[in-house]
């Protein structure tokens, strides 16, 4: 997961938890602190990623970068969490665009899907707090636990599959 303040990587610890009762072995990592390297023992890969200004955090994106030469045909998942209202900015989930098209190529991904974030302004840096204010993007928390799990069983699913 990347998350600056950490609603990404519940949404990712839900997944994981819920990939373990499935009965899979699976192994969370910060991608802040995660090399292409570490995960290459890893049969497939569910990467997540907090949205700030439309794209994932720059370790994301470093990590996907050196992942590219690395996947070598394992499947990947791809999630974000990110629409915190059902109208402004940051906006909702059916709204909610990220540029996530060139991970999706670079790591030959299945699927991307979007789900709904937390926003607490106390815990923002100051200009992430005045953004959020600029935005009048309201404290809110739309993550739905029950469609997230329902993806870790479509992943489940997808991978007995495969
Ligand atoms: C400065 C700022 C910019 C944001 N930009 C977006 C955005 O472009 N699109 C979006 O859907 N959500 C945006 N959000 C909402 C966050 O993605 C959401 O709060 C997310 O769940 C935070 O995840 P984290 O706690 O793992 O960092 C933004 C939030 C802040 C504070």
């Amino acid at each position: 997961m990347a998350s600056k303040h950490g609603a990404t990587k519940e949404i990712g610890h839900a997944v994981v938890e819920r990939l373990r009762e499935l009965g899979h072995d699976v192994t969370e990592h910060d991608m802040a602190s995660t090399s292409a390297e570490d995960l290459d023992e890893a049969e497939a890969l569910v990467l997540g990623g907090a949205v700030y200004f439309g794209r994932w955090p720059n370790e994301a994106n470093d990590l996907v970068d050196d992942l590219a030469d690395r996947v070598d045909g394992r499947p990947v998942w791809l999630f974000s969490s990110g629409p915190v209202a059902p109208d402004g900015e940051p906006t909702s989930v059916e709204e909610s665009t990220i540029a996530i098209d060139g991970t999706m190529t670079a790591l030959d991904a299945r699927e991307h899907v979007m789900f709904g974030g937390r926003l607490d302004k106390t815990v923002l840096s100051f200009v992430e707090r005045a953004v959020a204010r600029a935005l009048r993007a309201p404290d809110a928390d739309t993550r739905d636990w029950d469609t997230i799990r329902a993806w870790a069983d479509h992943v489940d699913e997808a991978l007995r599959a495969s």
